[in-house]
């Protein structure tokens, strides 16, 4: 048992100050001030710090098998760093090979997961359609506790499904009562644009961002809304980067229809100047879809979250070492896309967010954790404060600073996008289910010990 004493309680909707304690089946068993202390009871001093819902990454893609190469963050060194960064939940990606069985893939994943040391479930990704495919949907919501499904519209002769395909895995999706989330881009002109680079003899990763102008992010958003709504289901459009992507999303909503958009806090913070300079490592380091862009999406992003008209903050945490981006000199379209975050999302957040005024205690909250909880059907098991809810908890100094380096993190990974920033707001202590894993530096984590979170399906309309 732990006994969290002393701190201010911040939840997406109150702040109160109370004592927290977690007992041993991994659930908070009671709150209030001044709780005794049972005996045998581990005390956990907050005092001076908030205690709030530990993060929830919905977006994150552990060891993932990905052009050519896998990830070099598994999903034991994955969940380590977020734990030291209070994220104490995350939800991969299942993507399958190319003509294996969504429930195969699924199984895979599970497996891979299993050296987890923090909680996780899975979005599984539709890439072709059959008979099998809307079979096994069926058998992943109903048995395997997913009620997500990841459609690519970018990654031509990859992962990248046409609109029928997206048509008809909406409709199954509907019919089942899950949702759909989607990687929106062009990608039938994101392939033009990557070969009239290449022909013109512009091979660098400053090509990148050329080959994936705004506009195709925001046609795709619309084209996803347009399909969702014909096919009446609730999408999430996942790594919104544009204000063209911030604008559709809230134009939808404000027509009444359910979706949903989640911003990367890398996206916040840097821009397409990350691609300029002769250094070829250092650009190639942020090739990342969507790309990096012009600093006026980042006040299109910020009023996305502020408003609430989007919703959560993800990582996308994929992580490719130096011998693996270099996979890509003399042709950008080979460098593998992605970037680490997982471990730095909270402080980043707080950072850009909080200490600067733009976003109160308890958006921060609602945006890394209750948010993500409410629309994936986690809530209130995770996302929350509450006696039964699962003791996922992050004790917070938001005054503290943290420098950050490749050098000190816990990332399996030879960079940090964050690189010598020094950022107010730290995770002092993480608990997750009722252990205490992060204890202001030290790590005490068990391979195995995170656990598969089924998510049931949402209720259907009508
Ligand atoms: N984002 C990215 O560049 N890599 C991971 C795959 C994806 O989410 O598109
Ligand atoms: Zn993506
Ligand atoms: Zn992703």
């Amino acid at each position: 048992m732990i006994l969290v004493r002393g701190g201010t309680v911040v939840t997406a909707e109150q702040r109160y100050r109370a004592d927290i304690l977690c007992g041993d089946d991994g659930q908070i068993a009671a709150i209030g001030p001044q709780l005794e202390i049972p005996g045998g009871c581990t005390v956990v001093d907050a005092g001076g710090m908030l205690v709030m819902p530990g993060g929830i990454d919905p977006h994150t893609h552990m060891e993932m098998p990905f052009m050519g190469t896998t990830a070099s963050e598994d999903f034991f060194t994955g969940t380590a760093a977020g734990l030291a960064g209070g994220t104490t939940s995350i939800i991969d990606f299942v993507i399958p090979d190319r003509d294996q069985p969504l429930h195969d893939a699924y199984l895979d994943w599970r497996f891979r997961a299993g050296k987890a040391c923090a909680d996780y479930g899975f979005h599984v990704a539709v890439t072709r359609w059959d008979e099998r495919v809307s079979r096994d949907m069926a058998l992943l919501v109903e048995k395997c506790g997913v009620n997500s499904f990841k459609h690519f519209m970018a990654y031509k002769n990859a992962l990248m499904i046409d609109d029928p395909v997206f048509l008809h895995s909406m409709q199954r999706a509907a019919e089942l009562g899950a949702l759909c989330t989607v990687h929106a881009e062009n990608g039938e002109a994101v392939a033009f644009l990557q070969e009239n680079l290449l022909a013109q003899g512009v091979s660098g990763p400053q090509a990148h961002p050329l080959s994936r102008p705004a506009a195709l992010e925001g046609e795709a958003t619309r084209r996803a809304i347009t399909l969702a709504g014909l096919a009446h289901v609730p999408l999430y459009v996942v790594h919104v980067s544009t204000r063209e992507a911030t604008e559709a999303i809230a134009a939808a909503r404000l027509a009444g229809m359910e979706i949903y958009g989640e911003v990367l806090p890398q996206h916040l913070v840097f821009d397409a100047g990350v691609y300029e300079g002769s250094d070829w490592l250092a650009a190639a380091r942020h090739v990342m879809s969507p790309p990096f862009r012009e600093k006026a999406h980042q006040e299109a992003l910020w009023g996305g979250l502020v408003s609430g008209q989007l919703q959560t903050t993800a990582t996308d945490h994929c992580c490719f070492c130096r011998g693996q981006k270099e996979r890509g000199i003399g042709d950008f379209t080979r460098i593998p896309n992605g970037v680490p975050g997982i471990e730095d999302r909270m402080s980043v957040l707080w950072h850009f967010g909080v200490a600067s005024g733009r976003l109160s205690e308890a958006q921060f909250v609602a945006m890394t954790s209750t948010n993500a909880a409410r629309i994936f059907n986690l809530y209130p098991l995770k996302g929350a404060i509450a006696v039964g809810s699962d003791a996922d908890l992050v004790v917070w100094d938001p005054c503290a600073t943290r420098r950050i380096s490749a050098a000190t993190h816990h990332q399996n990974v030879d960079y940090n996008l964050y690189e010598g920033m020094e950022l107010t707001g730290v995770a002092m202590k993480t608990i997750s289910r009722g252990k205490l894993v992060w204890d202001d530096t030290k790590l005490d984590v068990l391979r195995g010990a995170g656990r598969y979170v089924g998510r049931p399906a949402f209720r259907r309309k009508g």
